[in-house]
């Protein structure tokens, strides 16, 4: 579980907080749907919950304990624990990387730690691969050799590889088809359901209605009131 208290986040050297006084818990077994439009604040609000900004002001609890700082700062086996699917794709992967390699990246930092019921990578990845529906001819190809849905669940298999107890994707299928979103949306359910916290941000509030066990606007989340 993850719980945001009373949290103000303000990029250096900005007047104002991008938002304050934000209170969110995400669940383990639920997905949280935070809605807000273009430019309010969602991917400073996900960067946060992904241990990669530190608050100005307020707490960040995962499983019980607090997270002090952000980014290297947090201790490995703290960061591990939560994963993130970034809303564009092209610019959150190595364009010279393979589709495998990228899927692979976060292996290869914490080897003694594969996820226990897999013998290797291969057998991670072949998993991991036909869990977001890759076909295997793609896993060696380089990302301007795949359509954007391609990379984007390249990247959800990449976010899924440490099983994170927290997984956190900023607008999964913008720029994505009705089917390919339907996929990912579906992955995240079952992530969910297999024991996770899931935590997903969009300016779509009907996919966020009709796929997340609840929805709250970046506005409720400031407002002092429980969301639930
Ligand atoms: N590194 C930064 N330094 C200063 N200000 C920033 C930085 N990154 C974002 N901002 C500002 O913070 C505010 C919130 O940005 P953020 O990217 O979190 O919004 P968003 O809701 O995710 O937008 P979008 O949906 O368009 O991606 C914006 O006003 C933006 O200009």
């Amino acid at each position: 579980m993850l719980v945001l208290d009373d949290l103000a986040v303000r990029y250096p050297g900005e007047p104002r907080p991008v938002f304050a006084g934000l209170t969110l818990t995400a669940h383990a077994r639920l997905t949280t749907g935070v809605h807000a439009p273009s430019g309010s604040g969602k991917t400073t609000l996900l960067k946060t919950a992904a241990l990669l900004l530190a608050p100005e002001h307020g707490n960040v609890t995962l499983d019980g304990s607090a997270v002090n700082g952000a980014g290297y700062a947090v201790p490995r086996d703290v960061r591990r624990k939560v994963g993130i699917v970034f809303q564009s794709p092209r610019s959150s992967t190595d364009g010279r990387l393979t589709l495998r390699q990228i899927i692979c990246a976060p292996l290869s930092h914490d080897r003694g730690r594969l996820r226990p019921r897999h013998k290797d990578t291969a057998e991670l990845v072949a998993q991991l691969t036909e869990q977001v529906q890759l076909s295997d001819d793609l896993l060696d190809r380089l990302p301007h050799q795949v359509s954007d849905g391609q990379l984007q669940r390249a990247c959800l298999a990449r976010a899924l590889a440490l099983d994170p107890k927290v997984l956190i994707c900023d607008e999964p299928t913008a720029m994505l088809d009705a089917p390919t979103t339907a996929v990912i949306m579906r992955l995240l359910r079952a992530h969910a359901d297999a024991g996770a916290a899931v935590l997903v941000a969009s300016h779509d509030l009907p996919l966020l209605d009709a796929t997340c066990d609840h929805a709250a606007s970046l506005a409720e989340l400031q407002s002092g009131d429980e969301v639930t």
